[in-house]
């Protein structure tokens, strides 16, 4: 794989080389064998199990390279496939050590691949380099130290020889960062750290580049300031820019660190030569909600009055969607695309948030002088969010987002808290509540250009897998409840769904080979709800573990 193919992996149909179907991450193929006329004859063309002792959240999107499916799974474990057939080729297992810290389970969002070889993260902190025909490790990179809180699980993006990584471990107080490794030797080019006062400094290395001080954090809160960029990357390859999203200030508790706390809650445009930030727009500034800004900024071309704006667009997990120029981060605009939020009422034009101060949770300093030890404030979107790490897809036929979205509030209150290496550093306690009775999860279809809702797909359980879009016409996207399901592009009709046993909360993904278009997704129920929702682990708790993939074609 070349650095030609990716940047036409999102023209060409033959293969799925990363994750997001395209440097972009628009989740868009022209494929349209499979369409609104034929979907309903989709049925499985194989299926492969994880195996039985290891049943987690399976995150995972697949990317397929010449008629081999490579794919993670829970516990930081890899499979190379045949995708006709679904034989397995090779697998690899990390084997985690004791005392792993993943905040949201055992998952693992992805591989990616470049010349000969596969590469993925772990829940250990590590990058691992595998010869993509043998499953052998070629090199085995410790990134940084799991005992201190961190770890990984999104897919690696690779960039001109570079494989470009993001980290986890905002819950535990570590400092979110950007790295870039040399995808022959797995050497460090260049270490971009995403909080202020830490940019040339940690781990004891230089940053290549020198960044602000702490200005927008008060004392030597900056030391642990969380903003983990774990959900990785989409890429400009014309623009030579990554953009990725920066985490949660640490901790949770926004009274112990008045100001913007940069750079948390945003979204970072950085040199993938050298690690440095290009713009930086923050969705959520002196976060006090836990709304990590890590969603997936997707580069798209907007049409606006006439003219075409090279823009990205985000839908944050504090329930705006928003827009942006990409070529230099100004605001253009932010609507809601859930049905409640409290913490603010809109952004203003310079895109500064409109809060609603009474509408943060409580400085438990206050709370104890009045002889209460804790007030809570109700607030929406809950710090699940709007819409969490799963990803949208945007259409290039109907230029239309799909956003899968939850409805969903919580209450929350503060605590006092210092920081400890290894242990949760929150700060907050928290109930998360359904806002409605019969439906959490929403798929939505958005026009960017005005924020206005095309339709909605109600469904019980919250969404918590990505979505795909096809020339067919086509929104593909999985349900807790188990299923893969088909909807029509312009009004949300489903026409088609297959219940794979357990509930999808991976990314669906479609290629063709030998003549046929195929898609397929991996089944596994879990991440952060069944752990942190409070009510809503409760709605969803009987709902079955596993661990597969599903490769589905038209019958014959
Ligand atoms: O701040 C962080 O470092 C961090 C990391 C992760 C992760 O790596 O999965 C999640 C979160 N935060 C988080 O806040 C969250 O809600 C969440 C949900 C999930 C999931 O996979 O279901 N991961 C994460
Ligand atoms: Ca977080």
């Amino acid at each position: 794989v070349t650095d030609a193919d990716l940047v036409k992996d999102d023209q060409t149909t033959d293969n799925v080389l990363m994750n997001g179907m395209g440097y972009k991450a628009q989740r868009y193929s022209p494929l349209d064998k499979i369409n609104k006329e034929n979907v309903k004859k989709l049925v499985p063309a194989w299926t492969l199990s994880f195996g039985g002792e290891k049943q987690r959240g399976q995150e995972s999107q697949p990317i397929v390279v010449d008629g081999t499916m490579y794919v993670t799974g829970s516990y930081s474990r890899i499979w190379a496939v045949d995708a006709r057939t679904g034989e397995e080729k090779w697998q690899y297992d990390a084997r985690l050590p004791e005392g792993i810290l993943p905040c949201c389970d055992v998952i693992n969002r992805g591989a990616a691949i470049y010349g000969d070889k596969v590469y993925f993260t772990t829940l250990d902190a590590q990058l691992v380099a595998l010869n993509k025909d043998t499953g052998k490790v070629v090199w085995r990179k410790k990134m940084e130290d799991f005992q201190a809180g961190y770890s990984n699980t999104a897919a690696p993006i690779v960039v001109k020889g570079k494989v470009i990584v993001g980290n986890s471990g905002g819950e535990f107080g570590i400092v979110g960062a950007v790295k870039a490794y040399d995808a022959e030797t797995g050497e460090e080019v260049w270490y971009r750290p995403t909080i202020e006062g830490n940019m040339g400094r940690l781990n004891g290395k230089d940053s290549t580049v020198t960044g602000k001080q702490n200005a927008s954090w008060p004392g030597d809160m900056w030391k642990n300031g969380g903003g983990a960029t774990w959900l990785g990357g989409t890429y400009d390859p014309e623009l030579n820019l990554l953009f990725f999203g920066t985490g949660n200030p640490a901790p949770w508790n926004s009274w112990l660190r008045p100001g913007d706390n940069l750079y948390t809650s945003s979204t970072l445009a950085i040199d993938p030569d050298n690690g440095e930030i290009k713009w930086h727009f923050q969705t959520t500034p002196h976060d006090g909600w836990d709304y990590d800004g890590v969603n997936e900024f997707v580069p798209f071309e907007l049409k606006k009055d006439g003219r075409t704006i090279k823009a990205g667009a985000k839908a944050d997990r504090n329930g705006f969607f928003f827009v942006l120029d990409r070529t230099n981060g100004k605001f253009i605009s932010a609507k809601p695309f859930v049905s409640k939020i409290t913490w603010a009422k809109g952004f203003d034009e310079n895109g500064r948030p409109q809060y609603v101060a009474e509408n943060r949770p409580r400085n438990p300093e206050e709370v104890a002088k009045s002889g209460k030890d804790r007030e809570p404030v109700f607030a929406a979107p809950s710090f699940l969010g709007g819409k969490n790490w799963m990803p949208m897809a945007y259409s290039q036929k109907t230029g239309l987002f799909y956003v899968p979205s939850n409805e969903w509030g919580m209450d929350i209150w503060n605590e006092a808290i210092t920081y400890k290496k290894g242990a949760a550093y929150l700060g907050a306690g928290f109930n998360i509540k359904p806002l409605y009775d019969d439906h959490i999860g929403v798929l939505r279809a958005i026009d960017p250009a005005t924020g206005e809702l095309k339709f909605e797909v109600k469904n019980r359980a919250p969404l918590w897998g990505g979505v795909m879009t096809t020339g067919g016409g086509l929104v593909f996207y999985g349900t807790p409840e188990g299923y893969l399901q088909a909807v029509d592009d312009t009004t949300g009709e489903i026409l088609w769904k297959y219940n794979t046993g357990s509930g999808v909360v991976g990314s669906p993904i479609t290629w063709e080979q030998d003549g046929e278009q195929y898609v397929a997704v991996v089944s596994g129920w879990g991440g952060a709800v069944p752990l942190w929702g409070g009510d809503v682990a409760q709605i969803v708790k009987n709902f079955n573990q596993g661990g597969s993939v599903w490769a589905f074609r038209l019958a014959k």
